[in-house]
């Protein structure tokens, strides 16, 4: 089980942006974070990872506090075991494949690595190095760096994002079963319904720098007054609203949008039920 229960401030200019974060992640499982542009997603995954440094509160891993404010502990970056696939991917441009595969850790399971390899379609690319990749294939072999180092976390932000639909589909059931097998423990970000309701077994819900809702991913389906998200009118008829949450455009109909007056380019509020 990971705890988080902090708070933070991002200042920009004069903009500030509040995080004010209580939730809990499930320990050998898929947790998605699911919400629109803006909400703080990443922003939690760089607390949790240490990147970023919480203002005051906690992150407890199991039974460890990663931090904690009052007695001011903070374990530091490099003892905390994460792999973290970022959206830029983070690969060393200077080796090959293989080479950023192998870096990561002394000892490599060899048989998770030739099972990622396989799983993840890159053996064709193993000697070339990451410039030489397409936006897809880096992100391929970014995963593939991160589930080698058998990390007891794994920050996943939005990793299948350039790949191609069809390969998406299939990267996210292969994700799914090297989860299964290795019981890694997952946190995801991502923008898109599907994708949680495909990979998640626990999914918290983030909306203006809070977790307005948690649990299993069914909640996003559930009457559920929390389930309100906000997102762009792309189109409507007299049944149906296209809207755009994050990356991700959703049909909707007009019952669910609970903002009264609204036309195409406005923001409104969306209930998913
Ligand atoms: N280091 C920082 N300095 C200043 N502001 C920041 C910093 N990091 C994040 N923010 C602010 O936090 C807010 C949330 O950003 P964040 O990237 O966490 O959202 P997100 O939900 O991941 O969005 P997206 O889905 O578009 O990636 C933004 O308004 C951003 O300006």
């Amino acid at each position: 089980m990971i705890n988080c229960e902090f708070n933070k401030t991002y200042i920009t200019g004069k903009r500030a942006f509040y995080l004010n974060i209580k939730t809990s992640f499930k320990h050998k499982a898929i947790n998605v974070v699911f919400g629109p542009s803006g909400a703080g997603k990443t922003s939690l995954l760089r607390l949790i990872s240490g990147l970023d440094k919480i203002d005051e509160g906690i992150i407890k891993v199991n039974h460890t506090y990663w931090e904690n404010t009052t007695k001011k502990k903070c374990i530091p970056l490099a003892k905390r075991n994460i792999a973290y696939v970022f959206q830029d991917y983070g690969l060393f441009p200077n080796m090959t494949v293989l080479n950023n595969l192998k870096f990561v850790k002394k000892k490599l399971n060899q048989e998770l690595l030739n099972d990622v390899i396989a799983t993840l379609e890159i053996k064709h690319l193993l000697m070339t190095k990451p410039t030489e990749l397409s936006g897809g294939q880096k992100q391929r072999v970014a995963l593939a760096r991160a589930l080698v180092q058998e990390p007891d976390l794994l920050l996943l932000d939005e990793p299948l994002t350039a790949i191609d639909e069809v390969l998406r589909h299939k990267l996210q059931s292969y994700l799914v079963a090297l989860q299964k097998k290795y019981e890694f423990t997952v946190i995801m970000v991502t923008h898109s319904l599907q994708e949680v309701l495909k990979l998640a077994h626990h999914v918290c819900v983030m909306n203006y720098g809070e977790v307005i809702d948690q649990g299993n991913p069914s909640i996003l389906l559930d009457s559920n007054p929390n389930n309100i998200l906000k997102g762009t009118v792309l189109d409507l008829n007299q049944e149906a609203v296209t809207v755009l949450i994050g990356v991700q455009q959703i049909l909707l109909k007009k019952s669910q949008i609970k903002t009264s007056k609204y036309t195409i380019g406005d923001l409104v509020e969306i209930s998913l039920l």
